[in-house]
């Protein structure tokens, strides 16, 4: 178990936990891991996701709907730790159900139910000092997002404590498809190259087979959120494991 990438472009795949339901989700990301995704990022769904574009909004409000909450989706990971002991997990969430829970025992928790890793959207380096120590004392790698706008003294405090990859946001502006690779993306990447050696991911926007081969061209690995999230929406229940298996399965033909 680590967060690492096997094949170039590496696929990091977001999901919404709980949407529509946790067994669907479980029975999603395993289809998911079994056609190519390395790593899984599992969203704790959260009643105000500010960065969030309407779809991943609309997966977490059912989600909340439902009453899936932190814990429920330290128990998924467990599960999916269990069925699939090489797969990258990471636990994606806002910084304030964490806080509820508590920083230190969050990480003790994700740790115990084998996360490799952890993505707060809105933890930044400057306040991280806390939650650092805790991952580290649990061997949790911390994943934080850099921006296009982010100066160069930023990226180098990014880049200086992550771990397992560095998220590089396509664009500004919040999580959704879009027709191209945004074109601040490629830029961004080499900027980043200089501050770390740790693989690099685009996120934000990237949709299809060819927006993942384009990302191929200059970073390590492709995030891909909403796309899926769409795609489970529309999908009924019983078929969505299926249906994304057979997506991410077609993204790197
Ligand atoms: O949905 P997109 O455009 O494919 O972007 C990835 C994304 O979904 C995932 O990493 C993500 C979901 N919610 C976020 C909030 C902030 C940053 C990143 C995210």
């Amino acid at each position: 178990m680590s967060v690492s990438f096997r094949k170039k472009p590496g696929l990091v795949v977001y999901l919404t936990a709980g949407d529509p339901d946790l067994a669907t989700t479980r029975d999603i990301a395993l289809a998911a891991i079994d056609n190519g995704a390395d790593v899984i990022e599992l969203g704790v769904p959260f009643s105000d996701p500010l960065a969030d574009g309407p779809v991943i909004q609309r997966a977490s409000e059912r989600a909340v709907a439902r009453g899936v909450r932190l814990t429920d989706v330290l128990e998924l990971t467990k599960e999916l730790r269990a069925a699939r002991p090489a797969a990258g997990l990471v636990l994606f969430s806002y910084l304030n159900p964490v806080v509820r829970m508590g920083m230190g025992a969050f990480c003790a928790r994700a740790a115990g139910v084998g996360a490799d890793g952890v993505l707060l959207t809105d933890m930044i380096v400057e306040e991280a000092g806390e939650y650092l120590e805790a991952m580290k004392a649990n061997g949790l790698a911390p994943i934080f997002l850099a921006a296009p706008t982010s100066p160069d003294a930023r990226l180098k405090a990014i880049a200086g404590v992550s771990q397992g990859f560095v998220y590089a946001i396509s664009r500004v502006g919040i999580t959704g498809t879009q027709q191209k690779v945004a074109g601040d993306a490629s830029e961004l990447v080499t900027r980043l190259r200089r501050f770390t050696k740790l693989p690099i991911a685009v996120g934000f926007g990237i949709s299809n087979a060819e927006h993942v081969k384009a990302v191929g061209e200059f970073a390590d690995a492709a995030i891909i959120g909403s796309a899926i999230v769409a795609l489970i929406e529309k999908t009924p229940p019983a078929d969505a494991a299926t249906a994304v298996g057979q997506f991410i399965a077609g993204l790197r033909a």
